[in-house]
Parts: structure tokens; C-alpha cells; sequence
């Protein structure tokens, strides 16, 4: 990528694309192109391909998605595989048709079966059944690494797919229910602790092992396989280091500093008992994590108290 290079970041108010932007504005990127929600709703193809047609983009960061927790895979399934595999559709045709330079599509480590052996090799991919909760996002996130594959391979697109592992940072999404387990948690405990609290319940056994990577970390990885690979096969990026829900939510107990007890409410699903990426093919094309978990955790917990504040005021 040029610094002059004309660059869309679909879904560039999300916590993902946020940080992609960021980190391409400081690294001074000049061509930005985003685009919200409202302004271009990506379910529709002609608006997508108008779009493609009068901007030109050059380089795509597919970071656009109908994203949520394990509650919200589990209750809004139709949305969840209708909306990404018709995003997925329109933006990788858009970018074929227009003969884009080279798209990066984000998928996510639950694409891999429930028991896979862990740590989760690139070639697990479709070898066994997925997880009930995320199947349709799943799915979506399936097809999305296919197309990208089969543009490729009919067409000759440099269309790459980038796995992240589970994600948390700044512009997370602090929703009570649809959230993911780490934003979630640091708004429960914060609540507890500011109404004084005795006990916080979280979902589940707390027995899961989850593997998170901090978004700024994933978009500077983003930025490095835009620029240094172009494979058909797809790559995981995370920490390669992963911990129970139990030890997550001691964990955010101590950033946020209260002092009461966890209880686990067992009627909650667990979800895939563990997704550990492994990191191998990255670590040794060169890119490695900067941001560890207690100090990124810190740091959301900061993001999550100045988004309050600014809701408040
Ligand atoms: N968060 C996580 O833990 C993980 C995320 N990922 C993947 O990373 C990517 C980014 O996720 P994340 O940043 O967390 O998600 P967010 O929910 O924070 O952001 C998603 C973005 O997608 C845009 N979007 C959604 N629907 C549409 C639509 N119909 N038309 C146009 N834009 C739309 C939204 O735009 P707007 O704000 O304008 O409405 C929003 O900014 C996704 O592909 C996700 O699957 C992968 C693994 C883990
Ligand atoms: C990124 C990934 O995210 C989703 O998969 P998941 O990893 O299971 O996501 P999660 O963050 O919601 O939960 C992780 C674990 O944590 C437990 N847990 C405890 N207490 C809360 C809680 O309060 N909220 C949530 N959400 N989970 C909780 C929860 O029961 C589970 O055992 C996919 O649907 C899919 O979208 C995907 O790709």
C-alpha cells in the first residue's frame, strides 16, 4: 500500500475497523474511505456496487459485521448468517467486479469445530461440527473465507482471509446481554462495585478457556498481512496463550477493584470449551502481540469509563 493508496474500511465505527483506521491515519495514510451504517448499508448489493463503481478503492479491510456475544449468536440467528453471508457477498463481488488490488477479510477463531484439537491449526478448518451457539455466524464467516478462496482461484483476486481470536479494546461493545464475555464483565463489575455490591454472577461454569487479543494489536496485524501476505490458505492472529472464565473474571475483579464475590449462573451456555489459536504461521512471518492482558484489560476498563462519561453528559 502507497501512502496515497485509496483505502476502504468497511465498518470503520467498529471497535476493529476503528483501530484499523487509527493506526493507518498515524502511520499516514492520506485516501481514507469509510462509509457508516446508515450512510451505506452493506446488505444491499446495488448501493454496494455503486459505491465500488464511483469510489475505486484500491486495498479493503472487510471489518464490517453483524457481531455479538454468545447470547446474541444463540437468539438472533437468522440475522447473524443472513446479514454477514450477503456482506460477505456484495463487498468480495464489489471488489472482483471493480479489480480491487487486494481485500482482507476478518473471520474469527469459533469457524473451527467445537472439539478440535487445540491449539487450532489453519488446516482444522472444516473437519468437524461447529458449536450450536455461533453456528450461523459461523457459517457466514465459513463462506466469507470461501469466496475468498474461489475469486481467487477462478479469477486470480489477492482477496486474503485474517482469523482473529476473541477481541476486546476501545469502542467495545458494553451491552448487558449481547455482548462478548471480557466487555461484558468489566461493566458488571464496575456496576457492582459502585452500588456496593456483595457478589457478581457471571454465565456459565466458568470452566471455558477463552484466548483474547486487544483490537489495536489485531489492526496492527491486519496492517502487516495487507503488506506481507498473500496466500490462499488463511491465518490465525492472537496471543497463543489462553486462561479459564474463572481466571478472566478474577482478573477483571482486580482492574476494576471490587471485592466481593463471583457466582456462576449454570443455566447460561459455555459455548466451545476452548479455542486456542495457534499462532505458528504468524509468529514466524514476523508479527507477534505487543499488548498483554492484564494491561489491555486496564485500558478498556479506562475506554469503558470515559464512554460512560460521555454518555452521561
Ligand atoms: N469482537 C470480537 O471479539 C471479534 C470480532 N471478529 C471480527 O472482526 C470484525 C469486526 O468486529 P468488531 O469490530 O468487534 O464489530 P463491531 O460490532 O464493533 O463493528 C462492526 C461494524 O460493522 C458495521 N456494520 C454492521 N452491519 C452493517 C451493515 N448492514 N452495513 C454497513 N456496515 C455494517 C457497523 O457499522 P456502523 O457502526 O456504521 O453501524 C460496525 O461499525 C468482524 O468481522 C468480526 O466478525 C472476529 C473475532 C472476534
Ligand atoms: C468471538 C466469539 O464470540 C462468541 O463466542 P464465545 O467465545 O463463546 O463468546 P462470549 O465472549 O460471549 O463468551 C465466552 C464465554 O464467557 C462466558 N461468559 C460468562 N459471563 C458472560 C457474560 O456476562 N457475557 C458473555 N457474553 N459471556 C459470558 C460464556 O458463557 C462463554 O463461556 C461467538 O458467538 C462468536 O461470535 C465469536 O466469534
Amino acid at each position: 500500500m502507497k501512502k496515497d493508496s485509496r483505502v476502504y474500511i468497511a465498518g470503520h465505527r467498529g471497535m476493529v475497523g476503528g483501530a484499523i483506521t487509527r493506526h493507518l491515519k498515524s502511520a499516514g495514510y492520506s485516501n481514507l474511505i469509510t462509509r457508516t451504517s446508515s450512510e451505506l448499508d452493506l446488505r444491499d448489493q446495488a448501493s454496494v456496487l455503486n459505491f465500488f463503481e464511483k469510489e475505486k478503492p484500491e486495498y479493503v479491510f472487510f471489518a464490517a459485521a453483524k457481531v455479538g456475544g454468545i447470547i446474541a449468536n444463540n437468539t438472533y440467528r437468522a440475522d447473524f448468517l443472513y446479514d454477514n453471508l450477503i456482506m460477505e457477498c456484495n463487498i468480495i463481488h464489489a471488489s472482483y467486479l471493480q479489480k480491487i488490488t487486494k481485500l482482507l477479510f476478518l473471520g474469527s477463531s469459533c469457524i473451527y469445530p467445537k472439539l478440535a484439537p487445540q491449539p487450532l491449526k489453519e488446516e482444522y478448518l472444516l473437519t468437524g461440527s461447529l458449536e450450536y451457539t455461533n453456528e450461523p455466524y459461523a457459517v457466514a464467516k465459513i463462506a466469507g473465507i470461501k469466496l475468498c478462496e474461489t475469486y481467487r482461484d477462478q479469477y486470480g483476486c489477492n482477496f486474503i482471509s485474517v482469523m482473529p481470536t476473541n477481541l476486546y479494546g476501545i469502542g467495545d461493545n458494553y451491552h448487558p446481554q449481547n455482548s462478548h464475555v471480557l466487555p461484558a464483565l468489566i461493566r458488571r463489575f464496575h456496576e457492582a462495585k459502585v452500588a456496593g455490591s456483595t457478589s457478581v454472577t457471571i454465565w456459565g461454569t466458568g470452566t471455558p478457556k477463552r484466548e483474547f487479543l486487544y483490537a489495536d494489536d489485531l489492526a496492527d496485524a491486519c496492517i502487516f498481512l495487507m503488506e506481507n501476505y498473500a496466500e490462499k490458505e488463511l491465518i490465525n492472529v492472537g496471543t497463543g496463550k489462553d486462561l479459564t472464565i474463572k481466571e478472566l473474571a478474577e482478573l477483571i475483579k482486580e482492574v476494576v477493584g471490587f471485592e466481593g464475590e463471583i457466582n456462576y449462573d449454570t443455566s447460561k451456555p459455555d459455548g466451545t470449551p476452548r479455542k486456542l489459536m495457534d499462532v505458528t504461521k504468524l509468529h514466524q512471518r514476523g508479527w507477534k502481540h505487543k499488548v498483554d492482558l492484564k494491561d489491555g484489560i486496564t485500558l478498556a476498563y479506562h475506554d469503558f469509563l470515559q464512554s460512560k462519561s460521555r454518555a452521561e453528559r
